[in-house]
């Protein structure tokens, strides 16, 4: 009697999905004693949904987890260091957010750091595929464009390619849009949304003005000088950091907005969409940035593009085989790396 009294009835509909019962989260982070990995690492300290944060460097990640460790905040945080700690790292990790490799200094385009940043690529995806074969996989690792199409590769060699699960961030750019759109119309960045297609490298960022809620209010001098800033942006910090690296901060808080989307995604929130470089066939490239609906598994869908005014069909048009470039570089890197 008394237990069908206070029996407890859950209303599916009303019921937020952050109380939903689920299975413990952990994210890890490679290259977490860097300049993004830091202040990420202390960003999602306070992201609901992470129980297990691991933070994996060559170096420094003791102290960093030591310290973010303290924060009073739920869930635990483990530093490993070096290369024989990354598969312990990765262990059974839901989510592998890759920020290890290096940054651009002045005179650099983000396509020269594949020389660099590839091997390490493989290096920690080959990793991912023994200890976390099934862990969502997130990348900020420049060159975005050419990179994830060589980790794809190396997933696919492993037999565990999921094109659900493999994402390169480019928050940033739609973070970057926000803020400069928000500031021109004199209004909250946070309500302004506005799609960034294409890829993460000045030729290759598009930002679609003609999609912009709410509407653009400026005319076409204003679209052009929005759009070069917003495509050089990354350029403006390496300029003005003058050597000692590029966007970390700015790169820390989109990461984090990317990664409270898929968890949230993942613990059945609907409807979230965010942008980012996926497998995709929305456009003639099989890697393209847009907007994703995001799901259980990852990518739930992409979102198909819009019909696009005059002067983003043409820049999307010559673009296209910039990416395509790309993305075949980053196959052939995968194909032809040696160790
Ligand atoms: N997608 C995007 O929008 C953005 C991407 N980036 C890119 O993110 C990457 C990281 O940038 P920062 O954090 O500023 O560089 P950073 O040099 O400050 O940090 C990189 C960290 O990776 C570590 N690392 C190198 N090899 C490793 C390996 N094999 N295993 C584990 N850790 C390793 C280094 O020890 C270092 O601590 C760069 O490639 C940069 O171009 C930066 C900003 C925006
Ligand atoms: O510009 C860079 O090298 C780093 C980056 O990708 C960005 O800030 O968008």
């Amino acid at each position: 009697m008394l237990l069908k009294k206070f029996k407890l009835r859950i209303v599916p509909s009303r019921f937020p999905w952050c109380l939903m019962a689920r299975t413990a989260f952990k994210v890890s982070v490679v290259g977490a004693g860097g300049g993004i990995g830091q202040p990420l690492s202390l960003l999602l300290r306070k992201v609901k949904g992470i129980d297990e944060l691991s933070l994996h460097d060559l170096r420094g990640t003791k102290g960093v987890a030591a310290d973010t460790g303290h924060i009073s905040e739920h869930g635990t945080v483990s530093g490993y260091v070096g290369e024989d700690e990354l598969e312990p790292a990765l262990l059974g990790a839901n989510l592998v957010v890759v920020t290890a490799g290096m940054p651009r200094v002045p005179g650099m385009t983000r396509d020269q750091l594949m020389q660099a940043n590839g091997g390490i690529a493989i290096h920690v995806i080959r990793a991912m595929a023994c200890a976390c074969p099934e862990a969502l996989i997130a990348i900020t690792t420049n060159p975005i464009n050419i990179i994830v199409p060589t980790a794809a590769e190396v997933l696919k060699e492993a037999g565990v390619f999921n094109p659900h699960r493999l994402f390169g961030i480019t928050t940033l750019d739609v973070v970057r849009s926000r803020k400069f759109i928000g500031d021109f119309m004199n209004i909250n960045p946070r309500k302004v949304n506005i799609p960034v297609i294409g890829g993460h490298t000045g030729p290759t960022i598009l930002p679609l003005f003609s999609q912009c809620q709410p509407e653009f209010r400026g005319d076409t001098e204003d679209i052009l000088r929005l759009t070069h800033r917003i495509k050089e942006a990354g350029t403006e910090v390496v300029m003005a950091k003058g050597g000692a690296g590029s966007a970390t901060l700015s790169m820390a808080y989109a990461t984090c907005c990317f990664v409270k989307s898929l968890i949230r995604a993942q613990n059945g929130q609907e409807g979230i969409i965010e942008c980012a470089f996926v497998a995709s066939s929305v456009a003639d490239a099989p890697f393209f940035a847009g907007p994703v609906e995001l799901g259980k598994q990852g990518v739930k869908r992409c979102l198909k593009l819009p019909v696009l005014n005059e002067f983003e069909q043409k820049s999307l048009d010559n673009l296209l085989p910039i990416l395509r470039k790309n993305i075949e570089a980053g196959v052939h890197f995968a194909k032809t790396f040696k160790k």
